[in-house]
């Protein structure tokens, strides 16, 4: 049986080839978690202190899609998460989505049938949040919401960490619960990691970027757009480059992505957000950006705005554009 120093070398080991540990965690068959976390809090440690010593951040900028693209609508998840919305407003937020051709509309768990339904036949996806918004749910009850996400249609999972774990330092249990929601919920459904970057430090946003790669997340999302901050271009930044370490060496090649998100409202923010390196975008304000790339592709040639012909621009006073 190996010893703890022996694993602590094979971390090493491991940190040095760049790749990482893979699951070891399975599903019984009445469906409780039997986890045998390949490394303990220490060694993970250790590793996520390798990843940032080696990290190099970029200044570049990144491609980013045309403004007015259907490409660039695609960055898009069309999000409606107030908890008091009503069933009118997600038929709005679907009917949005198949007009202006945003790759998601990301709604809670609840409210996944409807839009399933409602998308029918458009190849525009639902993506169901869990764990929404503070990440402190026992991993039961995240089981059970992506049970249920899963079953109404869902087929991306935008998983809001516990950073509160992270943040403690307990690592293995962080991974386990990751690992276990991927297992449920396998490719091809797309995962998600709500990371929640105004809660956390510089060294921890590493942490919570090598725990997702780990657990073969897809993503890493910065913010739930409830709580702090929203999206900000150094937070991208970083996550950015944590993803693009993290694959090195990785025996797929397998890179995660990055989802910029909250307090994403204008066609400057979306823009800052994807040269930065993010390929996705959580926003309420998909209407309002899309509309002003178009807006500005009119000016561009000469043509008079349609706000320049309505009159003036309405304030955007609400989060939700359905709300007017
Ligand atoms: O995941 C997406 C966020 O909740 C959206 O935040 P926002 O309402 O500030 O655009």
């Amino acid at each position: 049986m190996a010893t703890a120093t022996d694993r602590k070398a094979s971390v090493a080991t491991t940190a040095r080839k760049g790749s990482l540990a893979s699951s070891a965690v399975a599903l019984t068959e009445s469906g409780a978690v039997r986890s045998s976390t390949r490394y303990s809090d220490e060694e993970w440690r250790s590793f996520i202190l390798q990843v940032e010593d080696s990290l190099s951040i970029s200044n570049t900028s990144y491609p980013c899609p045309a403004i007015g693209s259907p490409a660039f609508a695609k960055t898009i998840d069309h999000t409606l998460l107030k908890l008091d919305a009503r069933a009118v407003q997600f038929d709005d937020l679907c009917a949005e989505a198949r007009r202006d051709g945003f790759a998601t509309v990301c709604v809670r768990p609840q409210h996944v049938h409807k839009c399933v339904v409602d998308l029918k036949g458009s190849g525009i996806k639902v993506a169901s949040v869990v764990g929404f918004h503070e990440g402190a749910q026992d991993l039961y009850y995240k089981m059970q919401e992506t049970k249920q996400a899963l079953q109404a249609g869902a087929e991306e999972l935008d998983i809001v960490l516990n950073y509160e774990e992270l943040k403690a330092g307990l690592f293995a249990s962080v991974y386990n619960e990751l690992a276990t929601l991927r297992l449920q919920a396998p490719h091809p459904i797309l995962l998600k990691l709500i990371i929640e970057t105004s809660q956390l430090e510089h060294s921890e946003v590493i942490a919570a970027c090598t725990m997702a790669a780990a657990a073969k997340f897809d993503f890493v999302k910065t913010s739930t757009g409830f709580n702090g901050h929203g999206a900000r271009e150094e937070d991208v930044r970083l996550m950015v480059a944590c993803c693009e370490k993290l694959a090195v060496g990785s025996k797929s090649g397998r890179k995660m992505q990055v989802k910029a998100s909250g307090g994403i409202k204008t066609i400057e923010d979306a823009v800052k957000m994807l040269e930065a390196g993010a390929s996705r975008l959580g926003t309420s304000g998909g209407v309002w950006i899309v509309k002003e790339g178009r807006e500005s592709i009119e000016q561009s040639r000469g043509q008079p705005s349609v706000y320049e012909r309505r009159g003036s621009r309405p304030a955007l006073a609400t989060r939700l554009f359905t709300d007017y």
